[in-house]
């Protein structure tokens, strides 16, 4: 289906491209480890928060931390299937663009690590 065609009514556009990002989202997981990784140190958070529990600030940076972690992730794996689709020789520019995403990951990891062991360290003071 063209989803640009003006036939296709405004309710089916949006049903569609929410079809199209949650399928995105399934391959990702099922293919990237990564991907797997990140969804299950959130997981884990999710049931800690639950336990221990998180207040409600609390809650709100842990899960714009884990959507934005899973978004960037998301974003990086789409960075690689492009990079792929252009070239298959082995290229300085294709290095750059898959290692600068990659950059941004790492980026983003390291800062949701220190931010959910400080949320932590509020629950067990040393
Ligand atoms: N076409 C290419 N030309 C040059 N270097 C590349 C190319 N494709 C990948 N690389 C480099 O090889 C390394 C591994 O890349 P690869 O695409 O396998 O991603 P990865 O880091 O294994 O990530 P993932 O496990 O998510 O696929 C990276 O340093 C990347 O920059």
């Amino acid at each position: 289906m063209d989803l640009k065609d003006p036939k296709v009514s405004e309710w089916k556009r949006f049903y569609k491209s929410f079809t199209y990002a949650w399928s995105g989202i399934i391959r990702t997981c099922q293919t990237e480890r990564n991907f797997q990784i990140h969804v299950s140190i959130s997981i884990v958070m999710i049931i800690v928060g639950f336990l221990l529990p998180f207040t409600v600030f609390e809650w709100i940076v842990v899960l714009f931390l884990i959507g934005g972690m899973l978004a960037l992730e998301l974003m990086n794996t789409a960075l690689e299937h492009v990079v792929d689709l252009v070239t298959d020789d082995v290229m300085p520019l294709a290095k750059a663009a898959k290692d600068a995403a990659a950059g941004a990951v790492f980026v983003y990891a390291i800062l949701s690590v220190i931010i959910g062991l400080i949320i932590l360290f509020q629950h067990f003071p040393l």
